[in-house]
């Protein structure tokens, strides 16, 4: 084997051991499923009633930001059922033939997961339309006048459908999910939980103050959680002897540019463009996405709404803005006309005027 092989795989292997990690870390029920508390609740008596019924439940969809917890819910539903799963996404479904594949030999009571579902093909969509409600899909055959629909019975299934971008759906897909999960980022305490639970996973010894230190800067998302326990672990078990401490865990995340906020590369690189080449907004999309050389999906889906959150970042009908924080936040001093300056301060009962 060459030495480039070598490496090749070697590389390959990481990512894959990355993957498995995660794939290891997931909650497998959903009582093991941290946080959500609502739509654990909500999807808890959807599944219950369709078990008692023995009857498949009505679809779900979910919508939400990357890693959190989207697909791991989806391979929980079809857990908590006993049921099979199929798992596709969007961008697989480019014409209506690949879905009529999938759905033609699903088994009663299986579960459809379709991973971002915005991005299925028109098509596909329409036949998907039929198949939810109906349980069965018009295959056409041949065209023009000539064309003829053979109608094609579909077993009764659950699809689950997950999505970053709820507003992408058309309405009359949207229309007939009969639940649809909101998953919001997590609080700190609720990505402590998942902390400990994944460092137990792990077998590392993980403080409490170390957890709250890394859930602070997780922004709010418990694959990134996880993703910064790995870098810490790593961190220890070459500089500390594998041993974690608070000190530790921020050493080693401010060596991989997460700061105390949890702002990582991508984030400063909006907000510094956003302040330096813009003064500050409001600027489009688009541009500032150009301007950091990014999709401005990536700007509006993994970055924007983290920094909205923080108050960092507003989106207004005329662009993005950043707000006095975000200029304080990059150790500037904010213009007096920046956006959000004006917030009213509470000054006690005898500072005001007389
Ligand atoms: N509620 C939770 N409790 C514990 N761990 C969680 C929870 N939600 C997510 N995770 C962890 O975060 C990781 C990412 O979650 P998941 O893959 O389900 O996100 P997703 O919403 O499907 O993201 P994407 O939009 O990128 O597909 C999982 O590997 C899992 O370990
Ligand atoms: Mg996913």
């Amino acid at each position: 084997m060459s030495f480039e092989r070598d490496l090749v795989s070697a590389d390959a292997d990481a990512e894959g051991d990355e993957r498995l990690v995660e794939a290891a870390l997931r909650p497998k029920r959903l009582e093991e499923f941290i946080g959500q508390a609502r739509v654990r609740e909500q999807l808890s008596l959807v599944l219950q009633s369709a078990l008692r019924r023995n009857r498949p439940p009505d679809h779900v969809l979910m919508s939400g930001g990357p890693g959190l917890g989207k697909t791991t819910l989806a391979l929980i539903i079809a857990t908590e059922l006993s049921a099979p799963i199929r798992i596709t996404s969007g961008p697989a479904l480019e014409r209506a033939g690949d879905l009529a594949a999938i759905l033609s030999t699903l088994s009663e009571g299986e579960v459809l997961f379709i991973d971002e579902i915005h991005r299925m093909a028109r098509p596909a969509e329409e036949m998907l339309y039929l198949a939810m409600e109906d349980f069965r899909v018009d295959i056409v055959v041949g065209k023009g006048p000539g064309a003829t629909a053979i109608p094609l019975e579909v077993a009764p299934f659950t699809l689950v459908g997950a999505t970053t971008r709820a507003g992408l759906l058309p309405a009359p897909l949207r229309d007939r999910f009969g639940f649809v999960a909101h998953m919001d980022f997590y609080d700190a305490g609720e990505l402590e939980r998942v902390l400990h639970r994944s460092a137990a996973l792990l077998g590392l010894e993980l403080p409490g103050d170390a957890a709250r230190e890394i859930a602070g800067r997780s922004r709010g998302t418990p694959r990134i959680a996880n993703r910064l326990l790995r870098r810490v672990r790593d961190f220890a078990e070459v500089r500390s002897d594998g041993v974690v401490t608070r000190d530790v865990a921020a050493a080693a995340l401010n060596l991989y540019e997460v700061d105390a906020e949890g702002l990582d590369r991508l984030d400063r690189a909006v907000l510094s463009a956003l302040l330096g080449k813009f003064g500050g907004g409001p600027v489009g999309l688009s541009t500032l996405a150009v301007a950091i050389g990014e999709e401005p999906e990536t700007v509006e889906v993994v970055a924007e709404p983290f920094l909205v959150r923080q108050g960092l970042l507003a989106r207004t009908p005329r662009g993005r803005v950043a707000t006095a924080a975000a200029w304080v936040h990059l150790g500037l001093t904010p213009p007096p006309d920046a956006f959000g300056a004006q917030v009213p301060v509470d000054l006690g009962d005898d500072s005001g005027p007389a």
